[in-house]
């Protein structure tokens, strides 16, 4: 059985939309960036690092599906934020500006590792002080790579996005889905 190398719900919920039957494992990796890294190769060393690391961990059986999220502003790398004064900082520069949200995904499997990068560009309204305390306390940047969820509460700060909106949450559909046809799994 296919095998999702993520702690991730959202990822999980994506993935049942392609209607094929998976399992979900957690795997623990560091996620640090490497000095001098640009962050389209981060995602995708992470994402196919992930994938990697379920392979190994579920013993070279399954195939195994990993992803990474980024966003990137003025080509700076948003991760979690740390407290709510790194909060504060990513959405200052959010706020009333175009973003980068940059997704891979990957499938180890007895085929060998193949992986796709999908670029999505997201722009945002300005967020005011208020608004931004209200998110804050809302609990839901926390755990979310630029401190927002764009399928949550901080849909109301989306004017515009071009690109894929799975893969700003997450997994990005159509490209998973290719992955899974070239290995024969859909
Ligand atoms: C930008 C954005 C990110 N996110 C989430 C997707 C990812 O779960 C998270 C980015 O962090 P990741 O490090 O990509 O993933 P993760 O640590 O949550 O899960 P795992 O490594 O176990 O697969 O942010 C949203 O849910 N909505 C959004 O709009």
């Amino acid at each position: 059985m296919l095998i999702l190398a993520s702690a991730s719900p959202r990822r999980a919920e994506l993935l049942t939309q392609l209607q094929v039957p998976f399992k979900q494992i957690s795997i623990d990796l560091d996620e640090s960036v490497r000095s001098g890294e640009e962050p389209r190769d981060y995602v995708v060393r992470l994402a196919r690092a992930k994938a990697e690391a379920g392979w190994r961990q579920a013993g070279h059986v399954d195939p195994v599906l990993g992803s990474d999220t980024a966003v990137v502003c003025q080509n700076k790398i948003l991760g979690k934020p740390q407290d709510q004064a790194d909060f504060k900082r990513m959405f200052a520069l959010l706020s009333g500006a175009h973003h980068q949200v940059m997704t891979a995904v990957a499938l180890r499997s007895d085929r060998g590792l193949q992986h796709r990068l999908v670029l999505t560009d997201v722009s945002f309204k300005v967020v005011t002080p208020e608004e931004m305390e209200w998110y804050w306390q809302s609990g839901e940047p926390q755990d979310k790579a630029g401190g927002y969820g764009i399928q949550g509460l901080a849909g109301r700060f989306v004017t515009r996005i071009q690109g894929s909106y799975s893969a700003v949450v997450g997994l990005p559909l159509y490209e998973t889905a290719e992955l899974l046809k070239e290995q024969h799994l859909l």
